[in-house]
């Protein structure tokens, strides 16, 4: 099983279809919490959320931040990545900050940062993004035609 840990609810159908979208044809399945956004000035939300991260991940986790700064794969790269990852007996953990983004905590705890470009995306939209981008690499490792690599 995958798991994601994201601050914030997802309120907005639009949003929760999108990701609903790509979760619900996802092999294996992928576990969602979500956890409240944190109070008070940006660096005190930021270490509460961070607080609330770490605690909520599975013991043992590949912890995968999702992070602007962090590293960029292409699809077929991920593919590989996503394999290796799923191979081990360690549960598969990605995470996603909320608005005032990730805590250095969490960053440092991370085994591997994922960056889906330099563009801050909302994150909402980056859970939906995350799950589509697991399908596709899912699809690329099991040869399914959903991923067309056409270039040349
Ligand atoms: C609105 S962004 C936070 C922006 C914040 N200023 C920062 O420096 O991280 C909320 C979360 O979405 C995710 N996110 C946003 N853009 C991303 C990107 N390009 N690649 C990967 N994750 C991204 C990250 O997990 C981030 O913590």
């Amino acid at each position: 099983m995958f798991h994601l840990i994201a601050v914030g609810r997802m309120k907005d159908r639009v949003e929760r279809d999108l990701f609903d979208r790509y979760a619900n044809r996802l092999s294996p399945r992928i576990k969602l919490v979500e956890l409240p956004e944190g109070r008070g000035a940006p660096n005190e939300i930021k270490r509460r959320e961070g607080q609330a991260i770490l605690t909520a991940l599975p013991d043992r986790a590949i912890v995968v931040a999702m992070d602007e700064g962090g590293r960029t794969y292409d699809s077929l790269a991920f593919s590989h990545a996503v394999e290796q990852w799923v191979e081990t007996p360690r549960p598969l953990c990605f995470v996603i900050g909320g608005a005032e983004g990730l805590d250095a905590t969490v960053i440092q705890r991370a085994d591997h940062t994922l960056s889906l470009g330099k563009m801050t995306w909302p994150h909402m939209l980056v859970r939906g993004m995350l799950a589509e981008q697991l399908y596709r690499a899912r699809a690329i490792s099991s040869g399914h035609p959903y991923h067309r690599a056409g270039r040349p």
